[in-house]
């Protein structure tokens, strides 16, 4: 049989009577740790030997755990202490006992608190009892340090180990570990006689600066053959689901807008109808910027326009709030808290002229609210505005859009929900349900913008609108279940490399 050099050398080199680390066989092979690998994986697919995979967990202390071990844990020094200062009778002076245990700076706190743990005594008030009957000779976890740092972790209690982890008094780091062993097949290729192909495996710098490549044979892939996992670089899930989106809306005839992150309060809050004595304002609680702290070119007709519909309200009633509203509010820059800031950019036909309905944008853009971290909040996320501007719009077409959108993403189970916004008149919730906790989770709000709104834009036909969350459309169809994994300082890395993408 003929089969390539490292697979030969691999062979030879494995027993049939005991497993034998890959690593050993690939010095005894000659080969690189990678290279036996990959040819123990091909041989394997042959059944020409099997591979077993261990998982081994190395113990080291840390440089704190060491000075532990070789002194002593700080809530013991504490008890000895207390004990010396009369503790064990009735509770004393704390501060007498710290002083007395020559313990200072952070070294107070964590014996405090193991101390507690432990029931060594009590601390109440600023004073502290010591108990008798503890016997911190034996303390689990000073037994647990010592046997690690002489290389008896096999002696160590499992959950004194775990809790010396907890306390960053040791690392604990996983091998995994392949070894291999002759298969009764791969024992009877030995025997029949196994030799080197002339073929090469691998095409390396030398075949090519020599031109002998030209003449090789290479060996065949299989490509079932399992190997060994290597992470790469790839785009984050987040980041793929947002082109996937602007994908689709592009496919539904929208174009895409953009704009800035930090923009004035007129187009993120004025523009909107939302009065600047409100509370409705500050609803996304905004984070406002100090540098530079307003905008300077603002389109003046616009802003005399939306100043009249605060002041005097719009229509032949002159309806509207009749709000105090002043020019230096409305130049105040924030970072956006929705990017309805965009919509309005683009409808008032100031980013790309004059509009003529039908007319369909979208942005799926980031946005900042001062909100606060919880499994489905961050301080920003990505919001997927949307509007269409055509005569005659109702809520069957607004409907009809999201259904047809989320369906592209397999949710068809949407929900809609009576809502207020302040420039849109009816508003919707939208819902979808989580498929792993099957609760009911908003994901989007969305409305026909109020006359009052455009108007001032100069629009004469209707629009409708909307602001969904990316990161909950993501929950939805990943079954994510905190938003802190997929993206964040928090973010699970190994969740996001073995997230498989959905199409
Ligand atoms: N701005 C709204 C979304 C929205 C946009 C446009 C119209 C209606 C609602 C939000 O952030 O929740």
């Amino acid at each position: 049989m003929k089969r390539p050099q490292a697979q030969v050398a691999v062979l030879q080199a494995a027993d049939a009577q005991e497993d034998r680390r890959i690593d050993d066989v690939a010095a005894d092979a000659d080969l690189k740790p990678e290279a036996a690998t990959r040819a123990a994986f091909e041989l394997e697919a042959d059944g020409l030997v099997s591979v077993a995979e261990e998982t081994l967990e190395h113990y080291e202390l840390t440089e704190e755990g060491d000075r532990y071990v070789r002194e002593s844990l700080p809530e013991q020094d504490l008890y000895e202490a207390a004990i010396d200062a009369g503790a064990a009778d009735g509770p004393v002076q704390m501060g007498q006992a710290i002083g007395a245990s020559g313990l200072d700076g952070g070294a107070v706190d964590i014996a405090l608190s193991n101390y507690a743990r432990k029931a060594y005594g009590e601390i109440d008030s600023g004073e502290i009892t010591a108990n008798p009957d503890a016997d911190t000779g034996s303390d689990p976890e000073m037994l647990a340090l010592e046997a690690v740092a002489d290389g008896r972790v096999e002696d160590a209690d499992a959950d004194a180990l775990d809790q010396l982890e907890r306390r960053g008094l040791l690392d604990v780091r996983e091998e995994t570990v392949r070894s291999v062993r002759l298969t009764d097949d791969g024992v009877t290729a030995l025997m029949e006689g196994v030799e080197a192909a002339e073929t090469v495996d691998q095409l390396t710098p030398e075949l090519l600066t020599s031109g002998e490549w030209e003449d090789v044979a290479f060996t065949e892939y299989n490509v079932e053959a399992d190997a060994e996992d290597v992470s790469h670089g790839k785009e984050h899930i987040l980041r793929q689901t947002a082109n996937r989106v602007k994908d689709t809306l592009v496919g539904m005839g929208f174009s895409e807008m953009e704009g800035p992150h930090a923009d004035a309060q007129f187009w993120i809050n004025d523009c909107l109808f939302m009065p600047q004595d409100h509370p409705a304002r500050t609803h996304w609680d905004q984070f406002a910027l100090e540098q530079p702290d307003e905008i300077h070119d603002l389109p003046d007709d616009l802003v005399e326009r939306v100043r009249s519909a605060h002041k005097e309200g719009v229509g032949p009633d002159g309806e509207g709030y009749h709000s105090p509203w002043t020019e230096d509010i409305a130049r105040g820059m924030d970072l956006r808290g929705h990017t309805t800031s965009l919509s309005m950019r683009y409808l008032s036909g100031h980013q790309v002229g004059e509009l003529d309905p039908p007319e369909r944008y979208f942005s799926v853009e980031k946005v900042y609210r001062n909100d606060t971290l919880d499994p489905t909040h961050l301080l920003e996320f990505f919001q997927i505005e949307g509007w269409v501007m055509a005569e005659d719009l109702s809520v069957r077409d607004l409907m009809g859009t999201f259904t047809e959108f989320y369906e592209q993403f397999g949710i068809t189970d949407l929900e809609f929900k009576p809502h207020y916004n302040p420039y849109t008149e009816p508003s919707f919730e939208l819902f979808g349900t989580h498929p792993e906790t099957g609760e009911v989770v908003e994901v989007g709000n969305s409305g026909i913008f109020r006359d009052e709104v455009l108007t001032p834009l100069g629009v004469d036909c209707d629009v409708m609108a909307w602001g969904l969350s990316l990161e909950r459309l993501l929950m939805l169809m990943y079954g994510f279940e905190d938003i802190r994994d997929v993206h964040g300082t928090l973010c699970d890395l190994e969740l996001l490399r073995e997230t498989e993408v959905m199409r």
